[in-house]
């Protein structure tokens, strides 16, 4: 099919969330590895950085006092209040990557998810969930990055989190690492399928047909 002959499409917004520790970063990333033509959007936070992490690659960090002048010069798409600290997206960078017809991946909350979803109703959300309560805290506290107040924390919002995960058009369960990274590859895979068959994306072609 020569490019003259089919519209061009905006790239697909998927967004991923799950409680702190069900895995979401891990598998984020993976996916990213095996799928380059995602690009991850990098938020905003007042969060500090853990060890290892590089603003601009993980976070852009930022006091609060910034991130509110932000907020009041509406540079978000979304931002919400998680675990006591501000995070959000750059509307700027999400839409510039979807014009070039990439497909951009947003790790955000619920909260997040549902601006999002007024916004860009053809987002597609996938929400993953940890495979029991003992495993998401066994990850949580194996992580080693953050500090025991700050993991009863995120572990007592799971709950918060988790009500909401019927608002999401997916759910995986990330038991065995691998067979969760290959349900999010299938999502990806079959969304793309589909926009490339739209009825809408071959109207040049119909009409080149009927003459
Ligand atoms: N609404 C919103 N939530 C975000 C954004 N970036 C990260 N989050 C969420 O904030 C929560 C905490 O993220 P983080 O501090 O990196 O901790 P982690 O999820 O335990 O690795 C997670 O639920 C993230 O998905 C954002 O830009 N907007
Ligand atoms: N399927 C899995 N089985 C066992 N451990 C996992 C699995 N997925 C992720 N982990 C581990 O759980 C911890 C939390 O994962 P992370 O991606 O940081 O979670 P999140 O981004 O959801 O807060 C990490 O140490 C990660 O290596």
């Amino acid at each position: 099919m020569s490019a003259s002959r089919m519209l061009t499409d905006d790239g697909t917004l998927f967004i991923v969330a799950a409680p702190s520790g069900a895995g979401k970063s891990t598998l984020v990333n993976a996916l990213l590895g095996c799928e380059p033509a995602i690009s991850l959007s990098v938020s905003h936070t007042t969060r500090p950085p853990r060890s290892g992490e590089e603003y601009g690659r993980h976070y852009y960090f930022v006091e609060r006092a910034e991130f509110e002048r932000e907020i009041a010069e509406g540079i978000f798409l979304e931002h919400a209040e998680v675990h006591g600290n501000l995070y959000g997206t750059s509307h700027t960078t999400v839409a510039g990557l979807l014009a070039q017809g990439r497909d951009v991946l947003l790790e955000i909350d619920w909260q997040g998810a549902r601006q999002i979803r007024q916004s860009k109703p053809d987002c597609v959300s996938v929400f993953i969930l940890p495979p029991s309560r003992p495993e998401l805290e066994r990850r949580l506290r194996g992580r080693g990055s953050d500090s025991a107040e700050v993991i009863e924390r995120r572990l007592h919002n799971s709950r918060e989190e988790i009500s909401h995960a019927h608002e999401f058009d997916y759910i995986i369960v990330n038991d065995r690492f691998e067979d969760a990274l290959g349900d999010l590859q299938a999502i990806v895979h079959a969304v793309r399928q589909r926009a490339a068959l739209q009825c809408r994306r071959y109207e040049n072609l119909i009409a080149e047909l009927l003459g």
